[in-house]
Formats: structure tokens, C-alpha cells, sequence
């Protein structure tokens, strides 16, 4: 692997990026499959220095929304900053003005968007932000920009425009809510939030959104939201130290929720603006707790009484869960400690990131598996995994909870996605980035959890970002279909792509360049063609009217 030019990783992580708001044509190498059509719309952040002011850490920047729309064999590039009431504000102060996750932000000139929100007269209590980077959340013909707080952004999928603010709170009493939500196959978005403030009972909330409105409030334009259901409500188990979590899974007839030891600490988070810490400071990890796997019952809504627990981990993505006889089978992507935040401070991620990042833990992909039968007093110190495709085990204590003990799939996988048709079923291909921890390029990576064998896709001084898999129609088997990543490149003199592999083969299809910055972002989604024609049919009605 060839060495990084000097200032690559700074400049991929922390120089602020240029937005292109109007389409620019990519060049085509190779070929695009013609039933390819649609919008691959992503979000990262892209601007980490205001004026004189830099933000710490690289979760804080500026949502940076950008898209690739792919019709007839072309390729158009996009990219525009989200326009939330933050990035407005910082951009008229000409400073960091709203706190984001690594760095606090004192008394705000711009009085007039957060003011009516929050007094910050008394200095308690600093504006919450809205600057939504870090995924895209479809729901129903709406797409918003999604971060971890109370408020999402509507944005226009097409030109990236941004549209309203949506307050969560004024639909469902959380103050966290996750930025990566689960679909069903009717369009039903099923997240989670944690709630901290609700008269002192600190509780995770898991809570559905159809994808429409009812016939007669279409018209009133009435938001989805109105509709929000909450299915279930979990009782942290301690009130001032909830868990933190970035994602959760789901199965067919279960929600999974991992109650890890990387914790909330509510009293250093009431403090944090009075002490002048962020909010990351906040975050502590009990190393000598228990990790609580709480399943939840779809039909019932209740939580099963049965008690899992393994050690203590961190986590941030789920990859999948399925039930299997009598089993329920929870793959995530798990560390020994949250150095990982650590890693993204802007400070580590310069020319000499391998000395400044002592990265502890490796990201390592865990199976789980959960045997939903163990009511059996006989059972007590036996192993009741009955799978034999699987090395992890259950065992019953006296006291009735099951430790489960992990089966290591593999290491070094991050930003896990599959075919999401097969979400909550039996699976077998985990698309990732491979991750080397160092500043070397990291890879596009297939993992067959059958055979354990990964395919790779590489190229010198090229960063992907999250592969997307879009199944082909038709498609008969989990990996008919193509890879989609955006691939930001180190070396000057080599354009950035989107990087189009075949899914099952992993070979390039086709690359389309662009002659602009690409930002290395997070997470995103693929919005097939058909799925945006309703818009367009609306739009048409309108002309006719
Ligand atoms: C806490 C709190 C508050 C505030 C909370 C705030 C502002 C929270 C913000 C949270 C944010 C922005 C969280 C972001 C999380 C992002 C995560 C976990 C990203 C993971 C990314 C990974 C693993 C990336 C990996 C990689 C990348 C990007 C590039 C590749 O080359 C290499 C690789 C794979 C390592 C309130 C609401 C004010 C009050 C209440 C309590
Ligand atoms: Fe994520």
C-alpha cells in the first residue's frame, strides 16, 4: 500500500469543503446496468472551521448533504450544506455559536431562532442543535437529514434543499432518538429515543411512524408524524445513567435493544455547560458493568422477562438479527472501549495520526445468539444453543439470567450494510468498510458469514465511504445486485468517484469521476427512480390545475 501525501488525513478530515448545489456530470468509465436509476443522497460533515473558530471533533461539523443521480448511464454529482438554523447562525456570526457533541459554544448573537426555545439568559442551558449529519431517514415521500438529538430536517432528495425543522418532542417525549431507523416492508419507520427529563424517569422509547397520512388530512399537508406510535417503553435501570446507543435491531417477531455500559451520565450533562465541557465528556464507560440485551416483543409490545446479558461492550452499529429455531441471532459490530470517539478528534487526525491514536479495540463483528426457550430449571450451567452453525453459547445461571458469550465472525469491519430485503431474516453477506487504523486507505470489504470469506475492493489513495447495496429486480439471490460507495481520494492528481461494483463478484462495473472535493461522510441512502415519481406526479397535477 502506498504512503499518504503529507496533510491527506488532515485535509480529509478537517479542511472545510466547497458545496456544488448545481449538478455537475460526472465522466462515466465502464458501464452503468440501464435498470440503475435514482439518487444516492448522503450526509457527513464538511465544514469543521468557522471565521476564527474550529470545532474539536469531526462528528461537529456541518452537515454536508451530497448526491449522486444516476439516469440513463449518466451520473450527476450534487453537494449543499444543510441550511439549519446552526450552520445559519455560525455562518451570520462568523463563529461557532451552538454547541455540537465535542465542543461547547458560548452566548449566541443570534438571538432570534433559539431564544423562544430556550432562555439562555441564564446561561444554564445552551441551544440544542439541528445540524443533521449524520444520516437520511426516509419517510414515506419525505426524506430528512437525521442526527442523535430531538430535531430532524426535512430536505428536498432532488436538489437538497433543506425544508422544515421537526421538534420529535412535540410528537413523542425523547431527547435522543437514533439516526438509524428501521423500515418495515409496508414503510413503517420504527426507531428508538431515550428520554431524560420526563419527570425524573429516565426511559428508552421505541415508537413507529407511518409512511402517510390519512386520506383526509393529506391535503392539509399534515405531517406523518401527528400519526408517531409509541410501541413500547423500556425503564433505563439506572435513572441517571442511561445507555447510550447509536442503532438497534430488529427480527421478525422482536426488537433488540443492547443496553451497553457506555453510558449517559445525566448530572455531568446537566453541568456540562456550567463546567465548559462538551457534551463527548459526558459519555462514560463502566467497564466492570453488564451489557443488558432486551428483547421486545412486536405482538405484545412487552418486554421478554427472560434476563440476557454478556460483558461489557461498546457498540455503535447493528448489522442484523434473525430468529432461527427458536433462537434469536443478533450480529453487531462490537469494541472492548469507546476509543473510537477518541480517534475522531480533530486533534488525533493529522500528519501523525498513528502515533496520536492508540486505538484499544478493533472493531469486531459479533454474533450473538439468544435461545428463547430457557424457563427449564434443569437447564441451570448447560449451553442452550441448539444451533450447530455456531460457536456462541447461552447458559442459564441460578438466579435465571442467561450470559451469552459472543462467536467472532471477523475483525476489522466498520459501517456495516446489507441487502436491507433481508433485514430481520436469515442472511449471510455483510458489505463494510475494512478498517486498518491507520492512514491508509480503508477498503470495501464482502463478508461471507458462511464460508468467512471476504472479497475486497481497493485502489492507493482511495477512502470509501459506506457501501450501499441496491438489489438488482429480479433479483433471486441475496447478492444479486451492485455496490454503490463514494470513493474520496488523497492524491491530487486523482479524481474522486462513485465506485459501482457487482455485488456478487465484487468486480468494477463502472467508476464515474467528478472534478470537485468530495467530503468523506457517513452514512446514506439509495432512492430508486420510482420512488420519487409520486414528487413528479404531484408536481404534474399542479401544472394541470
Ligand atoms: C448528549 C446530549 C445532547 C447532545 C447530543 C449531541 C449533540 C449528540 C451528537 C451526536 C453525534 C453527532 C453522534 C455521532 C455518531 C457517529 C458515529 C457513531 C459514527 C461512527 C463512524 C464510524 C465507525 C466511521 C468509520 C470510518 C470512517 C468514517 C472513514 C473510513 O475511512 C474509516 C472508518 C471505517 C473508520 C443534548 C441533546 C444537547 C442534551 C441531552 C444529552
Ligand atoms: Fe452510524
Amino acid at each position: 500500500m502506498a504512503a499518504e501525501p503529507v496533510g491527506a488525513v488532515e485535509s480529509l478530515f478537517g479542511r472545510n469543503k466547497e458545496e456544488h448545489p448545481e449538478p455537475i456530470q460526472a465522466e462515466v468509465h465502464g458501464e452503468i446496468p440501464s435498470w440503475m436509476e435514482g439518487i444516492l443522497l448522503r450526509n457527513g460533515p464538511g465544514m469543521h472551521t468557522i471565521g476564527e473558530t474550529k470545532y474539536n471533533h469531526w462528528f461537529d461539523g456541518m452537515a454536508l448533504l451530497h448526491s449522486f443521480t444516476i439516469k440513463n448511464g449518466k451520473v450527476f454529482y450534487q453537494s449543499k450544506y444543510l441550511r439549519s438554523d446552526t450552520y445559519e447562525c455560525n455562518i451570520e456570526a462568523n463563529r461557532i455559536v451552538v454547541s455540537e457533541f465535542g465542543t461547547m459554544a458560548y452566548p449566541d448573537p443570534c438571538k432570534n431562532i433559539f431564544a423562544k426555545a430556550f432562555s439562555y439568559l441564564s446561561h444554564t442551558i445552551p441551544q440544542f442543535t439541528d445540524n443533521c449529519l449524520i444520516n437520511i431517514m426516509k419517510n414515506g415521500d419525505d426524506y430528512y437529514a437525521t442526527s442523535e438529538v430531538n430535531f430532524i430536517r426535512k430536505i428536498n432528495p432532488r436538489t437538497l434543499e433543506t425544508l422544515e425543522k421537526v421538534d420529535y418532542t412535540k410528537y413523542v417525549a425523547v431527547n435522543l432518538a437514533t439516526s438509524h431507523p428501521h423500515y418495515d416492508s409496508a414503510g413503517n419507520i420504527l426507531n428508538m429515543g431515550t428520554s431524560i427529563v420526563d419527570k425524573g424517569k429516565t426511559k428508552y422509547v421505541i415508537f413507529k411512524i407511518p409512511p402517510s397520512v390519512p386520506e383526509s388530512e393529506k391535503k392539509k399537508k399534515k405531517t406523518c408524524l401527528k400519526h408517531l406510535e409509541v410501541m413500547c417503553t423500556i425503564p433505563s435501570r439506572s435513572l441517571l445513567n442511561p445507555s447510550y446507543y447509536h442503532s438497534f435491531g430488529v427480527s421478525e417477531n422482536y426488537v433488540l435493544f443492547v443496553e451497553q455500559p457506555f453510558k449517559l451520565d445525566i448530572l455531568k450533562l446537566a453541568t456540562a455547560y456550567i463546567r465548559g465541557v462538551n457534551w463527548a465528556s459526558c459519555l462514560v464507560f463502566q467497564k466492570d458493568d453488564k451489557t443488558w440485551i432486551h428483547l421486545i416483543d412486536k405482538q405484545t409490545k412487552k418486554v421478554l422477562p427472560t434476563k440476557y446479558y454478556t460483558d461489557a461492550l461498546v457498540l455503535f452499529h447493528h448489522v442484523n438479527a434473525y430468529e432461527e429455531d427458536g433462537h434469536v441471532v443478533l450480529d453487531i459490530i462490537s469494541y472492548t472501549d469507546h476509543s473510537l470517539y477518541q480517534m475522531f478528534y480533530l486533534k488525533n487526525l493529522n500528519t501523525n495520526f498513528e502515533d496520536n491514536v492508540k486505538l484499544t479495540s478493533i472493531p469486531t463483528c459479533k454474533r450473538f445468539v439468544l435461545p428463547l426457550q430457557c424457563d427449564k430449571d434443569t437447564d441451570v450451567g448447560s449451553n442452550l444453543v441448539r444451533l450447530p452453525s455456531t460457536t456462541a453459547t447461552a447458559v442459564k445461571e441460578k438466579d435465571g439470567s442467561i450470559y451469552c458469550q459472543a462467536e467472532i465472525l471477523c475483525e476489522g469491519i466498520e459501517l456495516p450494510r446489507i441487502n436491507y430485503d433481508y433485514n430481520g431474516k436469515k442472511y449471510r453477506y455483510i458489505f463494510a468498510a475494512e478498517v486498518k487504523w491507520s492512514p491508509v486507505p480503508t477498503q470495501v470489504v464482502k463478508f461471507d458469514i458462511v464460508t468467512k470469506k471476504k472479497l475486497h475492493w481497493e485502489e492507493d489513495h482511495c477512502w470509501p465511504a459506506e457501501p450501499v447495496f441496491v438489489p438488482s429486480p429480479n433479483a433471486q439471490e441475496e447478492d444479486d445486485g451492485i455496490i454503490l460507495s463514494t470513493i474520496v481520494t488523497t492524491d491530487p492528481r486523482k479524481l474522486p468517484f462513485l465506485l459501482i461494483l457487482d455485488a456478487k463478484t465484487f468486480k468494477e462495473m463502472a467508476r464515474a469521476t467528478v472534478n470537485v472535493e468530495l467530503h468523506l461522510d457517513l452514512h446514506g441512502i439509495f432512492i430508486r427512480d420510482k420512488d420519487l415519481q409520486l414528487e413528479h406526479e404531484v408536481d404534474l397535477d399542479k401544472e394541470e390545475d
